[in-house]
């Protein structure tokens, strides 16, 4: 064995150790967060848990809480590894909203967990080495808000990930998978002002907004037939109405407007607009049309990350999912999309020893079984791995910044020419 490869197999090696090692004070922070499930912007608890984590449990971090968003934080360590070289900066981001209703239902107590894992593998790979060819940076980013909002697109206008050179972070699902294809997303609420009235003694006196909603609704039903098959519309009405005896003044639904590439998302916009706005006309209500403040973009893919993802966690026994359907069809959408196309990274999916799905109350269970432990620290461990494979070879993290670029040129041409890549595969 080379004298390089050698100190890889070490380092790698060094990294499960400090993992495992670290193992029930990584459950205690996953199983806290996951028993105090908070909604999206709020999660103060989480924040707090992690902060104390890394400036309380863990040395060596500075820790920066409130980073930039009032329930993000970021906690660094380095540059270490060495006195040569340039100084490489690599970061796991770590999410932490849950679900209205159903608490953890995809997970991301988990994510917080892998997050912090491979930070805590990575910094004990390096500490221990001072012949690595580049200085190393380990930054851990808690990104609030990817299931509403898109907190990584509010922190990325705000520089949080400028200065990086790669970003991981990994998704609980139902299989192994270095890519499963994410659909760009916009979503839109749409209010409709009527007018109320007695609805027995005298209906003709009232603007009935919550048939301006059914017909908005039976509308966009009506669109799914023309649109691409692997296009998405759905939505909830979200105020009805208040009493069967007063017409609707007011009623409000929201919408989820999805496509496998950010170029087709302005066409699927213009038709389900003038859904909303036909409903208005026929029942001569008022309509406001607003379009959330982030779009989530589908991710940019990075191939040598994955194969070294791909690679490293088959060396720890993951079995990767083979199932064409699954790895071809588009699933959620996700801010991380934003960040792939700023950063170079990647957000492979892991099994957490469950068959059940994500946005089910099965998911939340699985979540918070310690049966998904295992899973979620053999994940955080290839991530660690995958981050030791670049940092020890500059020629790999060169293409993984040369592929980057390629396929953000690629990308940019193609919304350009006003067309896209439905192949989304950029390997
Ligand atoms: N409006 C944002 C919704 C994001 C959400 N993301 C996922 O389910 C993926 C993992 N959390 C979605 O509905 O796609």
């Amino acid at each position: 064995m080379c004298e390089r490869a050698g100190l890889l197999a070490e380092l790698k090696h060094g990294a499960g150790c400090r993992i495992d090692e670290a193992a029930e004070k990584l459950h205690r922070l996953s199983q806290d967060i996951w028993s105090c499930p908070e909604l999206a912007y709020d999660e103060r608890k989480a924040h707090d848990r992690l902060v104390a984590f890394f400036s309380q449990e863990e040395e060596g971090w500075k820790v920066d809480s409130h980073f930039k968003l009032d329930t993000a934080f970021r906690a660094t360590w380095g540059p270490g590894g060495g006195d040569e070289g340039d100084v490489v900066s690599v970061a796991f981001l770590c999410e932490y909203d849950a679900l209205p209703g159903i608490g953890h239902a995809c997970g991301h107590n988990l994510i917080a967990e892998v997050g912090a894992a491979a930070a805590l593998g990575l910094k004990a790979a390096v500490e221990k080495s001072s012949k690595l060819p580049v200085r190393v940076q380990v930054t851990v980013l808690g990104t609030p808000a990817e299931e509403d909002g898109g907190g990584k697109i509010d922190m990325m206008k705000e520089d949080a990930f400028k200065g990086l050179d790669v970003v991981f972070m990994a998704h609980p699902s139902q299989e192994d998978a270095p890519y499963l294809p994410c659909v760009a997303e916009h979503d839109v609420t749409v209010k409709y002002h009527g007018k109320a009235s007695h609805a027995s003694a005298y209906p003709w006196e009232g603007i009935n907004a919550l048939d301006a909603a059914v017909l908005c609704y039976n509308n966009l039903s009506v669109l799914r037939q023309q649109i691409k098959p692997d296009w998405r519309i759905h939505g909830i009405i979200k105020h009805g109405g208040v009493k069967p005896n007063i017409i609707p003044a007011y009623t409000e639904l929201e919408y989820y407007l999805r496509t496998p590439s950010r170029g087709e998302l302005p066409v699927i916009k213009s038709k389900a607009e003038m859904c909303f706005r036909s409903a208005a006309m026929a029942t001569g209500c008022e309509v406001e049309v607003e379009f959330a403040k982030n779009m989530f973009v589908n991710i940019l893919r990075n191939a040598t990350l994955e194969e070294l993802y791909e690679k490293n966690g088959k060396d720890l026994g993951m079995e990767f999912t083979t199932d064409e359907e699954v790895l071809t069809n588009g699933s959620g959408s996700t801010d991380f999309g934003n960040v792939s196309f700023a950063v170079p990274g990647i957000h492979p999916y892991f099994y957490i020893g469950s068959d059940a799905l994500n946005h089910t109350e099965e998911y939340t269970v699985a979540a918070g079984d310690e049966k998904a432990q295992f899973y979620t620290l053999r994940t955080a461990k290839a991530l660690a791995m995958t981050a030791l494979d670049v940092l020890l070879r500059p020629d790999l993290l060169q293409r993984v910044k040369d592929e980057f670029t390629e396929a953000k040129l690629k990308e940019d041409r193609l919304l350009k020419d006003g067309q896209t890549d439905r192949t989304s595969k950029n390997k």
